[in-house]
């Protein structure tokens, strides 16, 4: 790696003519190389494609446009053709470098595309072209790819990237990102994992929503509609904590695409890329037990035909010998430009995270930008004037019954069925009591369950496990001897008779 340089002769900081902007400078880009930042935490930087062509992680800057970053994002902007770029800030690192593994990465694009084509002739029962002769597979399939590496590899770049190539390609096609990583909670809160179907390239503007904001977030609110995402809600950030709920909850999701995908062969034909957390490639420690058996989970659940291995060797080989034999194991370059996250900084994105779900969030543009001429994650900057303020609601403790999964630390006696032993299974519903002093509940993170089975007879006792989420909220006061608790959500509804999960989550302004 030794195109590593600050600058070189292509790509010279230009002074930019624009007085107003002392704060603003040009690069020129040269064709095949990336401009790279990082943020400090209160800064923000805006960046113009002058001319050229441009993109950043796979989704392109349109001419002339001012896209907005924050947060201590750190991204790179790529460019196959030159461009110039004006950059307005101060961000903490900036450098450009000629030495990508883009290459690399356009050639997998190409490969999942003609998967997808394939796929999507044989389901039209169109002839393969002359030139390409028979096709060798009898049932080709799209991609469905299990994107695994240790962490920071770059696994969630590489996955929304391939995303945007194929949202790009022109065949509109509808492909499926999953994230179950509950450390980073995709579309939802940390804590979930979650799926959703991706009609446009994913923006990046901020680390705190790295797969793009959903329909969840503030304003818009727990009412669902076509864009929320599917959401399972795990409860906490590590793997480890509970994998076997990890895998019912992986099973599920997989099952619930392939139950829409049964009336959607168009999106079926699209496949899907999986986001995984570095837990699974962890070979040594306290995750080595449960990660085969929730990779294993993700190549059952999601019919996983393709396996990337981002920069991990000896991963490489366990895979190929797991898997070779009837699913493609490739090796993927790690990008010199993948940024070390400390542990703070992941809790931070995840605070952040959960502030955007709640009241939405504006970048302020940098010093001698007026929002208005920014677009924050590729849209115009969000009018949040008037929904500022979630919903805090007084909730009856009696109005909305609470569950911990399998934990039974927190959970007094009292709320174990009948004769069971604090022995609690990993799997099981626990009754969890706000007026028990110790609940866990102050400040905690709660997932809303979408209603049960209106089917009585179609219940069963750990029905929840199985619900999707509908949205989030968080306990901010519990007042015992009057009974009820402050809720605060991003929309009012009411919440009687529902329920709800609580984990290890919790969040606090
Ligand atoms: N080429 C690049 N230039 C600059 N920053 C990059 C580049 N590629 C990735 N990054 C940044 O590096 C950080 C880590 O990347 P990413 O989140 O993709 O890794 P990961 O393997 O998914 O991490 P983990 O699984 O440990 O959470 C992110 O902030 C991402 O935006």
């Amino acid at each position: 790696m030794s195109g590593l340089g600050l600058l070189n002769s292509d790509s010279k900081p230009l002074p930019a003519d624009d007085e107003a902007a002392a704060n603003t400078r040009q690069w020129h880009l040269a064709s095949e190389t990336e401009y790279r930042f990082e943020l400090d935490p209160n800064s923000s930087l805006a960046i113009k494609l002058v001319h050229g062509q441009a993109e950043i992680f796979g989704a392109e800057l349109a001419e002339g446009n001012t896209y907005v970053f924050g947060l201590e994002c750190k991204a790179a902007v790529y460019t196959w053709q030159g461009c110039t770029i004006e950059v307005t800030g101060q961000p903490s690192t900036e450098y450009v470098s000629e030495e990508t593994p883009m290459q690399v990465y356009a050639n997998l694009v190409l490969a999942l595309e003609q998967m997808r084509v394939r796929a999507l002739r044989a389901f039209h029962g169109s002839p393969p072209s002359s030139e390409e002769g028979p096709d060798p597979d009898p049932d080709p399939q799209p991609p469905r790819v299990l994107v695994l590496g240790p962490g920071n590899s770059g696994k969630t770049t590489l996955s929304k990237m391939l995303i945007n190539y194929a949202v790009r390609m022109g065949q509109s096609w509808n492909p499926v990102l999953v994230n179950v990583d509950p450390g980073e909670g995709g579309w939802a809160a940390p804590g979930a994992i979650s799926a959703a179907t991706i009609t446009s390239p994913i923006q990046t503007s901020t680390p705190a929503s790295t797969f793009g904001s959903a329909a969840t977030s503030a304003p818009a609110h727990l009412t669902s509609n076509a864009l929320l995402p599917l959401a399972y809600w795990y409860g906490h950030a590590e793997t480890r904590r509970n994998p076997l709920l990890m895998d019912r909850l992986i099973r599920n999701l997989g099952e619930n695409i392939w139950e829409r995908w049964d009336n959607d062969l168009g999106g079926r034909v699209a496949g899907l890329i999986v986001d995984t957390p570095s837990s699974f490639a962890a070979s040594s420690g306290p995750n080595g037990d449960h990660r085969h058996a929730l990779i294993k989970a993700c190549v059952d659940a999601f019919r996983i035909n393709v396996i990337l291995i981002v920069g991990h060797e000896k991963l490489n080989v366990e895979m190929q010998r797991a898997y070779g034999n009837r699913i493609a194991v490739v090796k993927i370059p790690k990008s010199g430009g993948v940024v070390e996250l400390d542990p703070s900084y992941r809790e931070r994105a995840r605070k952040h995270q959960l502030h955007n779900y709640m009241y939405g969030r504006i970048i302020p543009p940098p010093p001698g930008l007026p929002p208005t001429n920014v677009l924050q994650g590729g849209e115009q900057t969000p009018d949040l004037t008037l929904n500022l303020a979630p919903s805090s609601s007084i909730v009856a403790f009696g109005d909305l019954t609470l569950y911990r999964i399998g934990e039974e630390t927190m959970a007094p006696t009292s709320a174990l069925p009948i004769g069971a032993t604090r022995v609690v299974s990993e799997m099981q519903p626990l009754l969890v009591d706000p007026a028990q002093p110790g609940s866990g509940l102050y400040n905690a993170v709660l997932a809303l369950l979408a209603p049960p089975n209106p089917d009585e007879s179609e219940r069963y006792d750990e029905e929840m496990l199985d619900l999707p989420v509908v949205g989030f909220l968080v306990i901010t006061t519990l007042d015992i001897p009057n009974k009820r608790m402050t809720v605060l959500a991003p929309t009012q509804g009411s919440l009687v008779g529902r329920t709800a999960i609580v984990g290890s989550i919790e969040w606090q302004e």
